[in-house]
């Protein structure tokens, strides 16, 4: 539509003529409509008039004369007074015109070519007008067109989103098919249905493709209908054409047979009879082939011949070979014609033969009977039959000849009939097939639409259901919604009048507060005044009150001191371990040890016969708890805290009762537990003036070997070696030392230490009757005024088992184990003695035990030595060698124990 014939097209004037012409008088837009026309008009300048072209260019070339310009030239030559050239030259041969005249006639030619110019311009004007009317329709063509353009591809884009979503469906139920089918070539199209959405195109292709190939196979499938159903009706034509002529051929061979039979009746049977009879029997051969080959015509014809896709080219061969075997049987029946003529002939021959024989009998009977017939005649007619007889002869064995050549054709065009006949069964068999199979599967998408239709139907009754539902719930919540706002309402109206109430108390109240703050300013900054007056009263009374609280802590730590001094530095305590029901279920009797009621420092023991009375510190009784031996040694424990190191070991045989005493039991805790609780019980007392951090230890020593019990490997061996910074202090390095901030934290590092030596040991009482366990607590304090240092060390040592078990001839890695603990506790007693004797030199590196405590045995440290002892009879051995080493400890002197404190703390005391 866009494109318009020459002749319709608006005035091809060219926009560059436009431009030079009329330039001034073109208005903006004038020049932005010719613009867009430019491109559109170079197209059309082509086809443009030339007379017009000739025209424009004549109006806009401005060197061509103009009459004015003529005239102008030639009133500046009259001026100059120059001889009228050009007039004379325009107008050879003829006389000067005056000069008014020939301006005149300029002037009129002017105004012509001026009126002509005023018509092109309106020409131009109108052109212009058509040019723009033309582009308005245009441009409404065009919008019609985009919104058609538009309202199509919405139709197609709707039209596309039916056909996906029918090809989903499609999809699913060929998906739905493929799951039940898996079989035909047709099947194995829609196997490969893309799932993804990218592929749908390609599906929808494929699904166009096959309802294409579906609907046409359909067509085909009625034109070949249509086709085999006019082959039938020519087959069924030509099987009853055939079915006459062989009928005829029947009668008229029953015809001459009978005429045959009446000649044998007549003339009786000569050769020519026999081969005429033999013909006969031929002829009945063929006719009975006849017969066969029309059965096979007829059960074709009764074959049901629907074709079918694959068949349709079978079918066609068929056709043709059924043509040919028509054309076939047509020559035959032709031939078998000929052959009857030719039998025919010979019949009548034969007849004329007989009937001439007849009459020459006949004549020769009536010449016998007249005259009596004469031997030379006889031979004579004998003669001339015997000669025509082979002739016949001859012709019954060519025709016999072509009757056995047609019988054989015919056998085996039957047996070709045969053939053609199963192919055509079995190809029916598969069109048969093929057509159940079709019919299954559009079965099967009826029943699937069906089921389809019904879930839809199901779904829509659901989702009605639903929406009822919805809708009477949210109506329900609607009125209920009312009612509450109504008596929101309600309860808004009889507020109100209180709300008012409560505003003019709020207001009230409001001015009350106002008052109140004002005066609560003034009675803060009163108060304050009072208090800075008060504290200055205070601080000096304080400060006085503060340094008598100093002198007094100082003087208990003194006298505390004082009282330990006096009790012994190193003091053996004894504690008898009760008999436990094991032992007294195995009936161990406990009359080795007795106590005195009246002094707990004394001990008898009978052994061998003698009573040896031992002397110690205090001796605890089988009944004496935990928390009154701790009581004990307290006063020790705690100097622990004002930077005294001491050391605590349990002494005596294995099962006296040493970790009992230590460690004790979650019911009743030992020594360790009890200390420690009350440690940081009394720096939770000191915590306003002192600082305290304290660290903890664990290691086990066992063959001589320190293994740490908190480190990440147990198994490792430690070593002691001297601090690197020279101080000549001892140090472990490696060992892990843990800091501990509370009592709760403290009790699960003691834990994760008894569950390390736990777990490297198969049996634990076998293994902690031989190894030692070391429990260090480091406890470093700062008094907060003074800025004065303290650090004191507790050591907790469940010692190995004292039993003589080297005495008993052991052996091995036990006589190894008994060297070892009996080295250790000979080093620690020979280190005690040697204190006690205040030798120079004290043994503390016989043993890794004495060397690791060396600096909480030496000379002012404080020890304790719990000797264990076994109340009972068998154990008596152990108890008096337990307790020898005790008194042997009991009689060492430390002298005053020295405190770890630096020099301006020392200088106070
Ligand atoms: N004073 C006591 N009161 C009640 N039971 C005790 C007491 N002393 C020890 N026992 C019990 O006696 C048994 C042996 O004690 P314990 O294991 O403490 O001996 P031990 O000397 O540490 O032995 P080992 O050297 O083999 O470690 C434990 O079952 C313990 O509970």
């Amino acid at each position: 539509d866009d494109e318009e014939s020459p002749s319709e097209a608006p005035n091809p004037v060219s926009l560059e003529t436009v431009k030079t012409r009329s330039n001034q008088q073109l208005h903006g837009d004038e020049w932005t409509e010719l613009l867009e026309l430019d491109s559109s008009s170079e197209s059309d300048r082509g086809s443009s008039s030339d007379d017009e072209e000739e025209e424009e260019e004549g109006i806009g070339a401005g060197d061509v004369t103009t009459p004015l310009t003529e005239f102008l030239s030639f009133k500046q030559e009259a001026a100059l007074g120059k001889p009228l050239a050009a007039t004379e030259k325009d107008m050879p041969g003829k006389l000067p015109v005056s000069p008014l005249i020939s301006v005149m006639s300029h002037l009129i030619s002017f105004l012509e070519h001026y009126s002509q110019m005023q018509r092109l311009q309106e020409k131009a004007l109108e052109y212009r007008a058509k040019l723009r009317q033309e582009e308005s329709r245009r441009k409404k063509q065009l919008r019609v067109l985009k919104r058609a353009y538009r309202q199509r591809m919405r139709d197609k884009l709707n039209l596309i989103e039916n056909l996906e979503g029918i090809i989903c469906e499609q999809q699913n139920i060929m998906e739905k098919l493929h799951n039940g089918m898996k079989v035909s070539s047709a099947c194995s199209l829609y196997n490969t249905s893309p799932v993804s959405p990218t592929g749908i195109h390609r599906l929808v292709e494929s699904v166009n493709a096959l309802q294409g190939e579906r609907t046409k196979l359909r067509e085909e499938i009625v034109d070949l209908k249509q086709e085999v159903e006019d082959r039938e009706k020519e087959k069924q034509q030509l099987a009853c054409s055939f079915h006459l002529q062989i009928q005829e051929l029947k009668e008229r061979i029953q015809g001459r047979e009978e005429e045959l039979n009446q000649l044998r009746t007549e003339t009786g049977v000569t050769d020519s009879e026999k081969r005429i009879q033999n013909l006969t029997v031929e002829n009945e051969g063929l006719k009975q082939s006849l017969s066969v080959t029309q059965g096979l015509l007829q059960q074709l014809s009764t074959i049901s011949t629907q074709p079918s896709i694959i068949l349709v080219k079978e079918n066609e061969d068929l056709r043709t070979k059924v043509h040919h075997l028509e054309s076939s049987l047509q020559e035959k029946v032709e031939k078998l014609m000929h052959l009857e003529g030719q039998i025919d002939v010979l019949q009548w021959r034969k007849e004329e033969e007989v009937r001439r024989l007849d009459d020459s009998i006949r004549g020769l009977q009536l010449s016998l009977d007249t005259e009596r017939m004469r031997p030379v005649d006889i031979q004579y007619v004998t003669k001339t039959v015997e000669v025509e007889s082979p002739v016949i002869l001859k012709s019954l064995a060519e025709a016999e000849d072509r009757n056995q050549g047609l019988v054989e054709q015919l056998s085996s065009q039957t047996e070709r009939c045969q053939r053609l006949e199963d192919q055509f069964r079995g190809s029916e068999a598969l069109t048969t097939g093929l057509r159940l199979k079709i019919s299954a599967y559009e079965s099967e998408i009826e029943k699937l639409k069906e089921e389809l239709l019904q879930e839809i139907s199901h779904l829509e009754a659901q989702k009605e259901e639903a929406i009822k539902e919805a809708s009477e719930c949210s109506e329900q919540h609607l009125h209920q919604l009312r009612e509450q706002f109504s008596g929101v309402q309600m309860r808004l109206t009889t507020l109100q009048p209180v709300l008012k109430n409560m505003k003019t108390n709020y207001n009230s109240l409001r001015s009350q507060v106002r008052n109140f703050s004002e005066f609560y300013e003034t009675a803060i900054k009163e108060a304050r005044r009072q208090i800075s007056v008060a504290v200055a009263e205070v601080s000096d009374a304080n400060r006085d009150l503060l340094e008598k609280y100093h002198q007094e802590m100082l003087l208990r730590k003194k006298y505390h001191e004082q009282l330990v001094e006096l009790k012994g530095n190193i003091r053996v305590l004894c504690r008898v371990k009760p008999i436990t029901e094991q032992e007294r279920e195995e009936g161990a009797t406990a009359t080795a040890v007795t106590t005195d009621l009246h002094d707990d420092t004394r001990l008898l023991v009978s052994y061998k016969g003698k009573e040896r009375s031992f002397e110690l510190d205090k001796v605890f009784l089988p009944l004496a708890t935990q928390e009154e031996v701790f009581q004990e040694i307290e006063p020790l424990v705690m100097s622990c805290i004002n930077g005294y190191n001491v050391c605590i070991f349990a002494y005596g045989q294995t099962g006296s009762g040493k970790t009992y005493t230590m460690e004790g039991s979650p019911e009743s805790p030992g020594i360790n537990q009890q200390a420690l609780r009350a440690l940081f019980k009394e720096m939770e007392v000191r915590e306003d003036l002192w600082k305290y951090s304290v660290t903890l230890s664990m290691v086990e020593i066992y063959n001589e070997v320190i293994r740490d019990l908190l480190g990440k490997d147990s198994q490792e061996k430690l070593d002691i070696k001297l601090h690197p910074d020279g101080s000549g202090q001892l140090h472990v390095p490696g060992l892990t030392s843990v800091e501990v901030s509370s009592f709760r934290r403290l009790k699960k590092v003691l834990l994760l230490g008894r569950k390390n030596r736990a777990t490297h040991c198969t049996n634990m009482n076998e293994r902690s009757s031989r190894s030692h366990a070391l429990l260090t607590v480091t406890i470093t304090g700062t008094d907060l005024t003074t800025g004065t240092q303290t650090s004191g060390k507790l050591n907790l040592v469940d010692l190995a088992g004292s039993e003589r078990v080297w005495k008993s001839g052991a052996e091995g890695e036990r006589l190894k184990e008994a060297q070892n603990i009996n080295k250790s506790l000979l080093a620690l007693g020979e280190v005690i003695q040697a204190l006690r004797a205040k030798q120079g030199h004290v043994p503390f590196r016989n043993s890794k035990l004495t060397y690791l405590l060396q600096d909480s045995l030496g000379k002012g440290n404080k020890t304790v030595m719990m000797v264990q002892i076994s109340p009972l009879e068998k154990n008596v051995g152990e108890t008096v060698c337990s307790l020898k080493f005790a008194q042997r400890v009991c009689k060492v002197e430390l002298g005053p124990a020295t405190r770890k404190i630096d020099s301006v703390t020392q200088l106070e005391l």
